[in-house]
């Protein structure tokens, strides 16, 4: 058979690699307009921050890899059209040559893209989004100048205080802006999410938040001023963080989407098209707390759809797990984890749940050096008692692993009662006896 890929990111390269590795003799097209693929996009404010000191271990891919496998890379090349019935993709290179595959079987996996603020004075220059490698670079550049010392950041989700962050290491001052009332707002309850706002001004970043952008203004072409429904603000540089929507531009008229545009696809990453596959952010994705198909754009879940799709069109039927959107974060050494549902998010979706909190130090009571407090929310359906999300928060960095746990029993559709008896090990050097997890759990109503 002969199989397109539009899109050599994480996720096409996992759909590509599953089917190079496994199911040979086919004919694979790999087919994308950058010039670079698998950036890491987490890693850009570790960089712009020099917590690591150069971008070029950022990429774990390179298009003479697939080649050396027997496929066809095409990059720099812009797919302009799909025509399905003709089962064709039409593209357009470089040089301005364009060119047509037929293909036997699709895959999409174009991703996302930023989502841009309709406001006036967009155009002006000093006004950066982060997703490419190439804007990381521009990031970068603008940092290095000495004249550029107040930046916006707008939006405070995990691009936007990843980057703050990195902002106020590069010794910039830092306005951090967000519709909502707190930093985190998508993935953590307030007052979860209100331990990293406090962290994040203890580290001198000057928070707006309930505060939203409503024009540019700019001197000789490049930004000087922000203009929020509250007030206005000199600064030298924007950096636009206000979320990501699923790039199906080229197929969303012909295939069936959820109301956001990402094109749904079933357990097998099927679309609506029997020939045609979609994975990762251009995707829709099964979540396991909503038990429903939504949309979760991360780098994990790109990974894992773009390999369920390798599998099935290969010849191996295999269904996907389904998702919690399992994520976290670290901002200046303060960690929050979670998975699933905050209670925000279920009541949000419709769902009647209860919560328990716990708050312990990590470690045994009787270590005193190096022993964080943890706090813990554990969301389950009153109903079922299935837990249906967790989040957690700390300077220990062990909850990065506790949180994986919550992610399974989300899956296995456990319930906060089946948790409070679950078998954990107990070692002083990290955890109690009786641990924050089997505590908020026996402490459910
Ligand atoms: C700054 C940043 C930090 C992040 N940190 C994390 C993290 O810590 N953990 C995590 O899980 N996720 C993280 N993410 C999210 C993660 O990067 C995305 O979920 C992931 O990139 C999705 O992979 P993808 O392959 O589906 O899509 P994308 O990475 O968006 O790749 C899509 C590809 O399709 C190509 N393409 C699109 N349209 C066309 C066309 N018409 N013709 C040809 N090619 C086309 C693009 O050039 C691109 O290469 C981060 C994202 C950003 C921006
Ligand atoms: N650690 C991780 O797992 C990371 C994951 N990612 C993923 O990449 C994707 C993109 O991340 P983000 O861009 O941070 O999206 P996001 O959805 O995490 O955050 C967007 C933020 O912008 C705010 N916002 C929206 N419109 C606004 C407006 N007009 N004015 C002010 N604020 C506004 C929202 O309230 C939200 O807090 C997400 O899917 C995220 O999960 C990104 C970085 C790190």
């Amino acid at each position: 058979m002969k199989i397109v890929i539009i899109g050599t990111n994480h996720a096409g390269i996992a759909a590509a690699n599953t089917l190079l590795d496994k199911y040979l003799g086919h004919e694979i097209v790999m087919i994308d307009r950058n010039s670079n693929m698998s950036y890491l996009g987490c890693g850009t404010a570790l960089w712009v921050g020099r917590q690591i000191d150069q971008p070029h271990e950022l990429f774990y891919a390179r298009p003479d890899e697939f080649e050396a496998k027997g496929a066809t890379v095409l990059t720099e090349t812009e797919v302009s059209t799909i025509d399905f019935q003709k089962k064709q993709v039409h593209a357009i290179a470089k040089t301005g040559e364009t060119l047509v595959e037929d293909y036997d079987k699709l895959i999409l996996a174009m991703g996302s893209r930023p989502i841009i603020p309709k406001i006036l004075g967009n155009e002006l220059e000093g006004i950066h989004f982060l997703k490419l490698f190439q804007e990381g670079q521009a990031v970068d550049e603008e940092f290095a100048k000495e004249s550029v010392k107040r930046i916006a950041v707008i939006g405070a989700g995990y691009i936007g205080t990843e980057i703050a962050e990195a902002a106020k290491r590069r010794g910039k001052e830092v306005l951090l802006f967000d519709a909502e009332a707190t930093s985190l707002a998508s993935y953590y309850d307030e007052d979860f999410a209100k331990g990293m706002d406090e962290n994040l001004s203890k580290q001198g970043i000057e928070l707006h938040f309930g505060e939203i952008a409503q024009e540019f203004k700019g001197t000789n072409g490049r930004v000087s001023q922000i203009v929020t429904n509250k007030n206005s603000y000199d600064v030298d540089m924007v950096i636009n963080c206000i979320g990501f929507t699923a790039n199906s531009a080229l197929a969303s008229d012909q295939l069936d989407t959820l109301k956001n545009g990402a094109i749904k696809v079933d357990k097998h990453q099927q679309t609506s098209d029997p020939d045609v596959y979609a994975v990762g952010d251009v995707a829709s994705i099964y979540s396991n707390a909503l038990q429903d198909f939504t949309y979760i754009a991360l780098a994990s879940n790109a990974v894992r759809s773009g390999i369920v799709a390798g599998h099935n069109i290969g010849g191996t039927s295999l269904e996907s797990a389904g998702v919690q959107g399992s994520n976290g974060i670290s901002i200046f050494g303060y960690n929050m984890t979670s998975t699933g549902f905050s209670v925000k998010a279920a009541e949000r979706f419709g769902l009647d749940v209860s919560y328990t909190d716990f708050e312990d130090k990590q470690k045994a009571w009787f270590l005193h050096e190096d022993n964080d407090t943890v706090k813990i929310r554990i969301v389950y359906e009153k109903e079922s008692r299935r837990i249906v999300g967790t989040q957690m928060a700390s300077y220990s960095e062990i909850i990065a692993g506790n949180i994986n746990m919550f992610s399974l029993a989300i899956q296995e559709q456990k319930t906060i009662d089946e948790l409070a008896l679950l078998d954990l090990f107990f070692l002083p050097h990290f955890n109690s006896p009786y641990n924050y997890m089997t505590v908020a759990a026996l402490n459910a109503k």
